[in-house]
């Protein structure tokens, strides 16, 4: 039971003592009259008991001729006091004493039995929607011919001239749902596949063909991706497969001015129609008038057109590839910029862009894409439409068509707070797995999946105050002397190479045992190896390029720094030439690790390790790609082992399959052989730009 929170005051014990409801000795003479005035008299009695008051107003009714019957009572009532006491029992107040307390309930709560305990709840039922909780899955191994997938002999031919034969598994699952025909699924579609899986042709390929005999530029598809890499990755793909045919394909990033960009993505054309001129003109003056003046819009454009014009809007493009930032930019400044014609909206990388909602790009997209078209802007169709919104005509009206959404992401994902921002209709998940068990696994939290031809290392550094010469041992006696051949592992799976402590042949005694080997320009140039180096800043990216120059001065013609500051048409130059074999070593930050995609990139090492568990992921996805084998190496300090250990080797969270990370031990004294001095030198050059850990 549980006390009450409430309890009415009781008076104290004295007051609640019985009296008896006659005065036990009425006066014996006649009552003498009030001392006090009439007036204070129930003022007193107020304050009193509600008992003292029937005394005081029986007391006076007594009449003097009742003395007698009252004494007699008197005299029987003692004697049964007297019999009661005889009889041992209790005298009445004891009695009260004893009894037990009366509890007194007035409006506070009555009590209330104690709370049984919930059980647990232990769902034995899925919590998510049908559609994500029952994916598509697709095996990884799963290769298609493209001429089997139903693609336009047009395309066939194209494809076939880049190599590409077979269609890989996330292609070969999502081309017969968005082409027309009986695999159709009307509806929007969410990818979940690995890096490097092919994704961009995936989506790109089935657009275009059901845009490549159009004539009159319409926008049609909005290409949605994080970085203005990305922007130029899906560009190149799309100008690949468009040419040949009347398509366009823009862009819009930020790396030219916005007004330029404006240009380019609307056209401003004049229309003769005298009444909507007239119409115009009107308001323009009205608001002149007022001082109220519309910040851009339609009639900011009237002076640029003949008289009896108006000016119409069309699209420079048919296909738009852009950054969420400068979309929003366009949907708000830019006149004429509309969506109403868009029947493709394509989110890649959707995990980092759901993560960083730039000036709440997704609800802006959504407001354009599905909502009205403002009034000045409306077609023909859209004004008749709206004038019989409410009329049985609207029924006869053409609906407006649906964009076919697909959001595809490295990571599987499955938040749906995050997706609903999308506004997804009907739509079906697609995961491309592994196909070892462990793999496959389906989990409900953030499963990152790494591809099965990826081998990776981890190297532990120290405190990282040699951390160069380690990154430069590697380099030399690992990725320059052996081609990628496969990793050769002992039992416990350490990777067995040139000064390795795990390596048997090698003698602690012997200063030259594993010492590095020298580098020749000519081999260097013949070798093909692609290296990319990930650091954690841009100016450690700049600072490690110039300190491997100091201490291998056979690198410096190979070796190049890419940083975001870098402009687009030296990013593009560098990322070409990187993948012509022009040089071997590129060092990069975190910015350029996502969607990078450069053929053949042998190694991928983390020079600094990842900020965390989605960056590792990222940055060793720009290996192994499109079923190539590749290596990612970690050189780690004794302060990031713990993390990069639990978190990242062995930690749930990144599936490898039946694949381990191998840890490789380096002899410091073979790391550091023969370049202590020219170490320290170098970071004397370098003016203590240079710090411990770099
Ligand atoms: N059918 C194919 N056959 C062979 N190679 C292909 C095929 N399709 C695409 N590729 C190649 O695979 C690589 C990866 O493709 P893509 O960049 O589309 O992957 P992705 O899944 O978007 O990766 P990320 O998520 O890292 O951006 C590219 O170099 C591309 O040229």
């Amino acid at each position: 039971m549980t006390t009450p929170v409430y309890t009415r005051w009781a008076p104290p014990k004295a007051a609640t003592k019985k009296k008896p409801l006659i005065a036990p000795s009425p006066p014996t003479s006649a009552p003498k009259p009030p001392t006090e005035s009439p007036a204070k008299k129930p003022k007193k009695r107020k304050r009193e008991s509600r008992v003292d008051e029937q005394v005081e107003i029986e007391a006076p009714s007594t009449p003097k001729k009742h003395k007698a019957i009252l004494s007699k009572f008197e005299k029987s009532s003692k004697l049964v006091e007297a019999a009661r006491a005889s009889a041992k029992l209790e005298p009445e107040e004891d009695e009260e004493e004893t009894a037990p307390a009366e509890v007194l309930h007035d409006l506070g709560p009555l009590p209330q039995p104690a709370p049984i305990p919930e059980p647990a709840f232990e769902p034995t039922f899925s919590t998510l929607p049908a559609w994500l909780a029952n994916p598509v899955s697709v095996k990884s191994s799963k290769v298609i011919p493209f001429s089997e997938l139903g693609v336009h002999s047009f395309f066939l031919k194209k494809l076939e001239k880049q190599g590409y034969k077979d269609a890989l598994a996330v292609q070969s699952a999502l081309l017969p749902m968005l082409h027309p025909g009986f695999e159709q699924h009307l509806g929007d579609m969410c990818v979940s596949a690995k890096t490097g899986s092919g994704k961009t042709l995936a989506y790109l390929l089935p657009i275009i063909e059901a845009l490549k005999d159009r004539v009159v530029t319409t926008l049609s598809a909005i290409v949605v991706v994080p970085t203005r890499q990305l922007v130029d990755q899906a560009l190149t793909v799309a100008e690949e497969l468009c040419a040949g045919t009347k398509l366009k394909v823009g862009t819009a990033v930020g790396n030219i001015p916005f007004a330029t960009e404006q240009k380019l993505l609307v056209k401003t054309r004049a229309h003769y129609d005298p009444k909507r001129a007239e119409e115009l003109h009107e308001r323009a003056m009205h608001q002149l008038e007022s001082g109220i003046v519309e910040r851009a819009g339609i009639l900011h454009d009237l002076e640029s057109v003949p008289a009896d014009h108006v000016p119409q809007y069309d699209s420079g493009f048919d296909i738009l590839i852009c950054t969420p930032g400068r979309l929003v930019e366009h949907l708000e400044s830019t006149t004429g910029f509309l969506l109403r014609s868009v029947r493709w909206l394509v989110i890649d990388e959707a995990d980092q862009l759901l993560n960083q909602n730039f000036q709440g790009w997704a609800t802006v997209l959504m407001d354009s894409l599905h909502g009205e078209t403002p009034e000045d802007f409306m077609n023909a169709q859209e004004q008749l439409r709206k004038r019989r919104q409410n009329s049985s005509w609207s029924i006869a009206l053409p609906e407006r068509r649906n964009v076919t959404k697909i959001v595809l992401s490295a990571t599987i994902r499955k938040d749906l707070t995050k997706l609903g921002s999308l506004k997804l209709k009907r739509p079906k998940l697609v995961v491309v797995e592994d196909e070892t068990p462990e793999a496959s696994m389906a989990t409900d939290g953030d499963v990152f999946e790494l591809p099965s031809t990826l081998d990776e290392f981890a190297i532990p550094v120290g405190d990282g105050s040699n951390k160069p010469l380690y990154l430069l041992y590697l380099l030399i006696n690992r990725v320059f002397q052996n081609q990628i051949t496969g990793a050769e592992q002992t039992s416990e799976g350490n990777e067995v190479f040139a000064g390795s402590d795990s390596d048997s042949s090698s003698d602690d005694s012997d200063e030259e045992s594993g010492q590095p080997g020298a580098l020749d320009g000519k081999s260097m140039s013949k070798n093909r190896s692609r290296i990319l180096i990930f650091t954690k800043s841009n100016e450690s990216a700049s600072r490690l390029t110039h300190l491997l120059s100091i201490l291998e001065p056979t690198l410096t013609p190979f070796t190049k720094t890419m940083t975001p500051s870098s402009t687009d048409k030296a990013a593009k130059r560098l990322l070409k030439s990187f993948t012509n074999g022009a040089f071997k070593i590129l060092i990069a930050s975190d910015a350029a690790s996502r969607g990078l995609d450069i053929p053949d990139i042998t190694h991928v090492i983390n020079y600094d390790v990842p900020s965390g568990i989605t960056s590792y992921v990222h940055r060793v996805g720009r290996t192994a790609r499109a079923n190539k084998a590749g290596e990612a190496w970690t050189l780690f300090t004794k302060t990031e082992a713990a993390w990069f250990w639990k978190q990242v080797a062995t930690g749930g969270t990144v599936k490898r399959g039946t694949k381990k990370v191998a840890r490789v031990e380096l002899k410091k004294k073979s790391v550091t052989w023969n370049r202590r001095k020219t170490y320290q030198a170098a970071l004397l050059e370098l003016q203590g730009a240079v710090g411990a850990g770099d």
